[in-house]
This record gives structure tokens, C-alpha cells and sequence, in this order.
């Protein structure tokens, strides 16, 4: 059996060295010709499955995708041509919640909104969505959830309309990039609502950048009162246009879902699919490739408090993920390679956004989820705060002072 995976795969050729004859490929360079004689085609977002592609593919049996979202594949195209598709759905959902909590949190410690007060308005009620509630629910923060075809399906939770959400102090989207049908998400965030909203609200992208009509976005920013923005998606990527950075409060390439977690766990995933159509066990396990971490101590100023005060939490969990970190690296690599801010100088965005990407904390910084952390906190902290850090996906191990 004949393999062909993109190499931002981390660990799949450990993974698959034992189930076929793997080749690897970077998606800037895949041709057609790459597809002669492949069973199978292992991806993530970045390479584009069209029909174009698949012109010179005369054994290709199944392609599969190491990301949650499936818009680079050409689902149409694969259906009529018998090619069996699939992906890694949620494997990145928990990464992509704790992103938009970080978010939540700088916006706290800024005084932007008190988080307590607030309402999070979902859009997308899927494994993101519901991600994003969990830990939400850990720290009693309000929230509001719109998802049309989860509430057709009979979903038990309360559903409200875009509307609602509009009116919501934190607006952040969870959906697929779906340009037909009875939901489309294409421009889902268009004139109309942004014009709805105000400097008082907060706007996150962490799906697709399709979601949002980019020109009226800009248009937006034109008009008094722009909502405060945050963006990890855009139209046209790796092209992206650098113009939205000056008006977003953090900006970022695209990296919400890249845990290593998030990024492991969808390989493991392809590879179980791999072996069911391969017909061979899948005998390696998640924990073979994921390292330990030490202990976090977490040095509390309010241990026993009944409620874990937002100070402590933002003390603890920013060492764990800080959105900041990731901002930064972004408006200092583009700008530094291209001199951008302007979107006038844009030459080689392409290339540094990629890069970005490819290289997202290989070096240092590994971004691990909160259940890879066992916190330690102090002897007295109380069982209310204990409980919160655990909903938040920590381990917790009590410590005695000195
Ligand atoms: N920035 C990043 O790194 C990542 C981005 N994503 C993007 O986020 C999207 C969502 O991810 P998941 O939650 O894992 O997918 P999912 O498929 O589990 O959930 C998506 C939800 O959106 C709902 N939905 C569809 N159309 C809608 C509409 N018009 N209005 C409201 N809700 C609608 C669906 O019913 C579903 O419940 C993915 O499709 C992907 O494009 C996902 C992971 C990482
Ligand atoms: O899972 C998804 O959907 C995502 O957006 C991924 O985080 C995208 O990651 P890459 O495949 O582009 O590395």
C-alpha cells in the first residue's frame, strides 16, 4: 500500500512507517504526477484536493485529513470519483477553547469587559463550540449558543438566533467554511451585522476566514465604534491581507487548533482510519508520542477562596497558553520580513505566514493543552478552586508551604 503524506504531519512517519511504503511531499510542491500509483493520500489543511490534483490518481482509494475542518477537500469531486474520504474531527477542539479563553482573559486583565459580566455569544455548537463551553461552565461565565442545524437535530441545549448573538459582549466563531445549503457560513458575518456591533463588543475568528466578508470588515473599520477584533483565520491563506492587522488586537497565523495535542491527536486519529482500511491493528497509542511535562506550580493569591479570582487564574493559565506570545511572533516576523503593517508591501507574505506555521513552536515554547499540566498548588487552596482547575483540564496535587 502506497502512501502519500504532507510532512506538517508531525509523527506520521513513525506512525505509518509499519502500515505501507510512505512517501512524504510539502503541499507547495504536490503535483499531480505525486498521485500516480497512491492508495493513499494523508493531509492537513494546507494542500488543496481538487480535481486538478487527482487528474493522474488511478489507484487513490481513500484521502484523509489530520484537521478538524474539510473545506480544502473537494468532497463532490472524491463522492463521484469513489474515493473514500474522511478527517479528524474534534481533534483540535480543546486548543482552539483554550485560545479563545486566553483571548477572554487578556480582555479581563485589560479591562476591557469584566468576564464575569459579560456573555459569550457561540456561533457553531459543534466540538469547538461545546470545547468552549466546558470551560466556560468551569468558570460560571454566561454564554449563549446559535447553531440552526444542531437545534434541527434535536440537540437538548438552547439555541439562539444570530440576532441574540449580536448582542452579545464576546461573538466568537466556531463553524465550517459551507458555501451552499440551508446555513451557508460564507460572509455569514457580513455589513449588516458588523454594522450591529460596537467598541464595546469583542469579535474572534478561529474557524475560517471565509466566515467573515473581509472588504465589509475593513469597511467597518472606517465607521465610528469597530468592534475590537481578533483574527486567527483569513481569506486567501497563506496570502493574507495585512491591511486587517492594525485593526485587530491580536492577530495570529492561524494557530489556534496547534496544540501539540491538537496536532497529535489528528494523527493518531488518520492513522487508526489508515489501519482499519489497511486492515491492520492500530497498535501505537497517543502516549507513545506525547512527552510529560513537569509540574506548574501555581503560587495562589486568593487559595482559599470559594471562587478562583480571574488574577489567579490569568496568573496560572498564560503559562500554559498566552495568546500575547503568539501575536507578537506574528506582527514581528511579517513585519520585520516585509516591512508590512500597510499591506502595501506584502511581497512575500505568503511564504512568512507558511513558515509561521510550519515552524509554530518546534523550537521552544511547546504549546501543551491543560491536561498536560499537573498543577501544584498551595496546601489551603480550596475544594471550589481545586474543582475549577479541574473542569479546566489540569491535574492538581496539593503542596505544603516551604
Ligand atoms: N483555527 C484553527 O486552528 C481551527 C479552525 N477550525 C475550524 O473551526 C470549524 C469548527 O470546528 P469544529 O467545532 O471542530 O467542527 P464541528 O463540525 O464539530 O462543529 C461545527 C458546528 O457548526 C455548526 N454550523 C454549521 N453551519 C452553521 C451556521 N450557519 N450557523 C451556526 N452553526 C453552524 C454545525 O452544525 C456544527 O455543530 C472547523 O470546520 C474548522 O474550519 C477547527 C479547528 C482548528
Ligand atoms: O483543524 C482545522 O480545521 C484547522 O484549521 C487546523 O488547525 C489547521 O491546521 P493545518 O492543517 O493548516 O496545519
Amino acid at each position: 500500500m502506497k502512501i502519500l503524506l504532507e510532512d506538517t504531519i508531525p509523527f506520521g512517519q513513525h506512525y505509518l512507517d509499519d502500515v505501507g511504503e510512505v512517501r512524504t511531499y510539502a503541499w507547495q510542491n504536490i503535483t499531480p504526477n505525486d498521485l500516480i500509483d497512491i492508495d493513499i493520500l494523508a493531509l492537513r489543511s494546507t494542500t488543496k484536493v481538487t480535481s486538478e490534483l487527482l487528474t493522474n490518481a488511478n489507484k487513490l482509494q481513500f484521502v484523509t485529513t489530520a484537521t478538524a475542518g474539510t473545506n480544502h477537500l473537494d468532497k463532490g469531486f472524491l463522492d463521484s470519483s469513489a474515493i473514500a474520504h474522511s478527517s479528524a474531527a474534534g481533534c483540535n477542539a480543546v486548543a482552539v477553547a483554550e485560545y479563545v479563553l486566553s483571548v477572554l482573559l487578556h480582555a479581563h486583565k485589560t479591562k476591557k469587559l469584566d468576564l464575569y459580566h459579560s456573555t459569550v455569544g457561540i456561533v457553531g455548537a459543534g466540538n469547538v463550540g461545546t470545547a468552549l463551553t466546558r470551560l466556560l461552565d468551569a468558570l460560571s461565565v454566561n454564554y449563549m449558543l446559535c447553531d440552526p442545524l444542531k437545534k434541527e437535530a434535536g440537540d437538548k441545549r438552547s439555541f439562539v438566533e444570530m440576532n441574540d448573538i449580536a448582542q452579545c459582549d464576546i461573538i466568537t466563531l466556531h463553524v465550517p467554511f459551507v458555501s451552499e445549503g440551508p446555513y451557508p457560513t460564507e460572509n455569514l458575518i457580513d455589513e449588516g451585522f458588523l454594522d450591529k456591533l460596537g467598541a464595546h463588543q469583542l469579535l474572534i475568528n478561529a474557524c475560517r476566514g471565509e466566515v467573515i466578508n473581509e472588504a465589509a470588515l475593513l469597511a467597518r473599520f472606517n465607521k465610528p465604534s469597530p468592534p475590537v477584533l481578533v483574527l486567527d483565520v483569513f481569506d486567501n491563506e497563506p496570502n493574507i491581507n495585512t491591511a486587517l492587522f492594525d485593526h485587530c488586537w491580536f492577530v495570529t497565523p492561524h494557530i489556534a487548533g496547534h496544540s501539540v495535542e491538537g496536532k497529535v491527536r489528528g494523527t493518531q486519529m488518520i492513522y487508526e482510519q489508515i489501519c482499519e482500511r489497511a486492515g491492520l491493528p492500530a497498535t501505537k497509542k497517543l502516549s507513545d508520542f506525547l512527552d510529560s511535562v513537569p509540574p506548574l506550580a501555581a503560587a495562589l493569591q486568593h487559595p482559599t477562596a470559594t471562587r478562583l479570582s480571574v488574577e489567579d487564574l490569568i496568573n496560572v493559565f498564560h503559562r500554559v497558553y498566552n495568546v500575547a506570545v503568539d501575536d507578537n511572533e506574528m506582527r514581528t516576523a511579517i513585519a520585520d520580513n516585509d516591512g508590512v503593517h500597510s499591506g502595501d508591501a506584502g511581497l512575500n507574505v505568503g511564504a512568512h505566514f507558511a513558515s509561521l506555521r510550519k515552524n509554530y513552536r518546534v523550537k521552544d515554547q511547546e504549546r501543551r493543552e491543560c491536561s498536560a499540566h499537573t498543577l501544584l498548588l498551595p496546601a489551603n487552596t480550596s475544594k471550589e478552586i481545586q474543582k475549577t482547575f479541574k473542569d479546566l483540564g489540569f491535574s492538581a496535587q496539593l503542596i505544603q508551604a516551604g
